[in-house]
């Protein structure tokens, strides 16, 4: 360990006024919060036939292959978050967690979600999926607000994903008119609380060239865009045939960018396209090569370009690991003291999709860290 990153620890990474912006809302459940629902579940109703989320999702286990892990939300999470109450619940439990790990502007990011009963009926709709979750933002938010500790509170945004497993060109259309229509229904009277569009899902499915009319309808409304890239070697395209693809959408930011040709990397770094990288998740779902943390691309991209990096947990129910502990891991594996973490996270910050306000209120909450906080 370097004598910068020695003086870093765990109480200055959680102390530290970050950002989030790639946290996906069902795997940001913590695996206790759903035991709890399914408990409840089960006493509510003895016959309910959802299994325990513990037997996919044991405590203390955190390596989820690519092969597992999209399953578990279909078998499991998707099956106990189906209802109202449920996933509003959820999203204040989660907008909890990250509250209390330091975390003070997060991008939240959801799929909006059709949920049927077992005839087919729908019982929510994707909209209303959405409202629920907005609702969820504004009482959470609201409830924050009491403490009156405006260093305490966390500005939150809400991204919408579409799905390049289960999504066609008409239903990613659909979930960028979702976010156009609710965009001004908000907490924030002068900030619009959906602030752009994902592309996410199983890397392994689709065709992602069906998604450029949505990707190009979400520009022309000035939402921010941001696709995940590269995750995997495998694909049922050319791999460079389909990241030259994603590129063409002209997203604001990437997220993973694990296995990038040489020339795509140097057109990323040219193009200074800012980074969502998830360490533990890469890590822990073996999706890098070597395979240890100071394996990561993080390395690569922090050194060699002036790429903005947030460091995000991507679906921190899975991996376990807050973003205050991704930022101990960026020092203790890259040797990045307090000032380079202060620095990482203001560079981060240029690349939030809430608005100039907040970026300003992040770089002040910086400064006033670092001046308490660095010699
Ligand atoms: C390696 N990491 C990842 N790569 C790609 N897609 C991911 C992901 N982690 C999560 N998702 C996507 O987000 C959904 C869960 O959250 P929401 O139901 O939207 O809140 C998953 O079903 C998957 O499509």
């Amino acid at each position: 360990m370097s004598n910068a990153s020695s003086s870093v620890s765990e109480d200055f990474t959680k102390c530290l006024p970050k950002i989030e912006l790639h946290a996906h809302l069902s795997g940001s459940i913590t695996r206790q919060c759903l035991h709890e629902i399914w408990l409840c579940k089960k006493a509510q109703d003895p016959s309910f036939a959802v299994e325990d989320p513990w037997v996919l999702m044991p405590p203390g286990k955190i390596n989820y292959g690519l092969d597992i892990f999209f399953d578990v939300f279909s078998k499991s999470i998707y099956n106990l978050v189906n209802d109202a109450e449920t996933i509003l619940y959820t999203t204040k439990s989660v907008l909890n967690d990250f509250r209390a790990d330091g975390v003070r502007y997060l991008e939240l990011r959801t799929t909006p979600r059709e949920i049927r009963d077992e005839y087919g009926h729908v019982l929510i709709s994707k909209d209303e999926y959405v409202n629920i979750v907005l609702k969820g933002i504004r009482e959470f938010d609201h409830e924050q607000r009491k403490d009156n500790k405006p260093m305490d509170t966390m500005s939150i945004y809400l991204i919408l994903s579409i799905d390049r497993g289960h999504d066609t060109t008409s239903s990613a259309e659909e979930v960028v008119n979702i976010a156009i229509r609710h965009r001004n229904n908000i907490a924030y009277p002068s900030n619009p609380t959906i602030v752009g569009i994902d592309l996410c899902g199983n890397p392994l499915k689709g065709a992602v060239s069906i998604f450029r009319s949505a990707f190009q309808r979400a520009k022309e409304h000035h939402l921010g865009t941001t696709i995940h890239f590269a995750e995997t070697i495998y694909s049922n395209e050319n791999v460079s045939q389909e990241l030259e693809t994603l590129l063409s959408f002209e997203p604001d930011r990437l997220g993973h960018v694990i296995h990038v040709p040489d020339e795509i990397k140097e057109k990323i770094a040219a193009k200074k396209i800012a980074l969502e990288l998830c360490m533990s998740c890469n890590v822990h779902a073996k999706m890098i090569h070597g395979g240890g943390f100071e394996d990561h691309h993080f390395g690569y991209w922090w050194k060699r370009t002036e790429c903005a990096i947030a460091l995000c947990t991507d679906d921190v129910g899975f991996f376990c690991s807050p973003v205050s502990q991704e930022y101990l891991l960026a020092s203790e594996h890259f040797g990045l003291g307090r000032e380079e973490l202060i620095a990482l996270c203001e560079r981060g910050v240029d690349s939030i999709f809430g608005g100039e306000e907040e970026k300003t209120r992040m770089r002040r909450l910086l400064t006033d860290f670092s001046k308490s906080n660095v010699q």
